[in-house]
């Protein structure tokens, strides 16, 4: 085993929250600001606040800094939700999470979400408790179950005003747009409070993976070159803001770094080169994030996963036609013993996909007969995006 790259593997994985979060002093100052009240005065007051930025912006990993100091600031009075939508797609869902996550008992099935929100609703106001709840990612409850879910989970602050507000809400999404779908009355009383997490600059990305890498990586294992090298490639440069309209994300450099340091484990370097960097920049997925593909069903991911190695397997070209993804879905259907979903509903699965930006599709040209559709992945690494759905099928049969 290689001893020589990593001190801490951890502090290089995404759920880690560190210590310090710079560039985003301004951004936690609101959110202090905006929920004040709240946690001074439990009940007094329904904060409603949205963050939005790009991905890999750092809103989740602020909004958990911020949760940990609810909970210092409130002396244990008010508790912190934080909900992936990415994982929980209906309110139902939400929910259960919710009076999970407050230690409430959330009957397994037989309730609507109507019913399971007037039981929370019941359980906290008996219980005496409070909550800030953080709905992460929310376009994609908005995009699987409307505007309405939003609505119940908007309601769960407001109901019981006469006993006080038991809940107050921060919604965390990528771009402002979410709330133009939302009914009207909720899209104002949103209003203002919205804070903004701009993507990050070169020099931002550098000084976050330098403070990554002394809390991950032994001393010897890396060069600042090596970690501006990694910034080149993730961060914004401020002259040229259209060309990177994908970057200034964290996330992507964070991967690269802890993809690079294990290519020098696994090559027993005694620290990182520039070629493990070039190697994890083609490895690394770029805008398409885990959780996202963790969220897709059984079907979808077999799906994907078929679209994956019919693409790997057609070189000359970066289309497959809706047909040949169907016959590779079959075979994989039958390698993992599961039943093809019909036509329409792997139409619907596509869509679904584009629309995340997950695939890209287009009509087929002008001189080809009929109209079929056609399908890519343009901007991941095929083989990294296969490994990546292939256990998570074989985690979700339960193998
Ligand atoms: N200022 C920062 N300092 C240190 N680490 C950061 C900072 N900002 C982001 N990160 C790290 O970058 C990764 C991505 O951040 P985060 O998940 O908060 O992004 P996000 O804006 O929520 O993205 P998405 O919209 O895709 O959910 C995490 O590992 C996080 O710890």
């Amino acid at each position: 085993m290689n001893m020589a790259i990593f001190k801490n593997e951890g502090a290089l994985t995404p759920d880690y929250v560190p210590d310090k979060l710079p560039f985003r002093d301004d951004q936690l100052k609101l959110l202090q600001t905006y929920f004040d009240s709240f946690i001074r005065m439990p009940g007094s007051i329904y904060v409603k606040a949205v963050m939005v930025g790009r991905s890999g912006s750092g809103k989740t990993v602020t909004s958990k800094k911020f949760g940990s100091y609810v909970r210092v600031a409130s002396k244990g009075r008010v508790e912190f939700v934080h909900v992936s939508c990415a994982l929980h797609r209906t309110s139902f869902s939400v929910l259960k999470t919710i009076g999970l996550a407050l230690g409430l008992p959330v009957p397994r099935r037989g309730f609507s979400s109507e019913e399971l929100l007037e039981l929370i609703l019941d359980d906290v106001t008996t219980k005496d408790k409070y909550a800030i709840i953080a709905l992460d990612d929310v376009f994609y409850l908005l995009n699987y179950s409307g505007p309405d879910a939003i609505d119940a989970l908007v309601r769960l602050g407001e109901e019981y005003s006469g006993k006080g507000y038991r809940f107050s809400l921060l919604l965390i999404s990528q771009s402002e747009s979410f709330m133009d779908q939302l009914n009207r009355g909720v899209k104002s009383s949103l209003g203002g409070a919205v804070i903004e997490f701009p993507p990050y600059t070169k020099d931002q990305i550098f000084e976050i993976l330098l403070n990554r890498a002394r809390e991950a990586l032994k001393d010897s294992a890396y060069t600042e070159e090596i970690l501006e090298m990694i910034s080149d490639v993730a961060g914004v440069d401020p002259e040229d803001q259209a060309k990177s309209a994908m970057r200034g994300d964290a996330r992507y450099a964070l991967d690269i770094l802890w993809r690079a340091s294990k290519l020098a484990e696994l090559n027993a370097s005694p620290r990182i080169m520039p070629s493990h960097v070039r190697e994890a920049v083609m490895q690394t997925l770029h805008g398409v994030r885990e959780d996202e593909l963790i969220g897709l069903s059984l079907h979808e991911k077999l799906l994907l996963l078929a679209i994956v190695n019919r693409l790997m397997r057609s070189s000359d070209t970066p289309y497959i036609s809706i047909g040949d993804a169907e016959d590779e879905y079959e075979m994989i259907c039958e390698q993992y013993g599961q039943e093809p979903r019909k036509h329409t509903q792997l139409w619907d699965y596509v869509k679904d996909m584009a629309s995340r930006g997950i695939l890209e599709t287009r009509l087929s040209g002008k001189g080809m007969r009929g109209r079929t559709t056609f399908i890519s992945i343009p901007t991941e690494p095929l083989e990294t995006m296969k490994q990546a759905v292939e256990s998570m099928v074989k985690r979700d049969l339960g193998d």
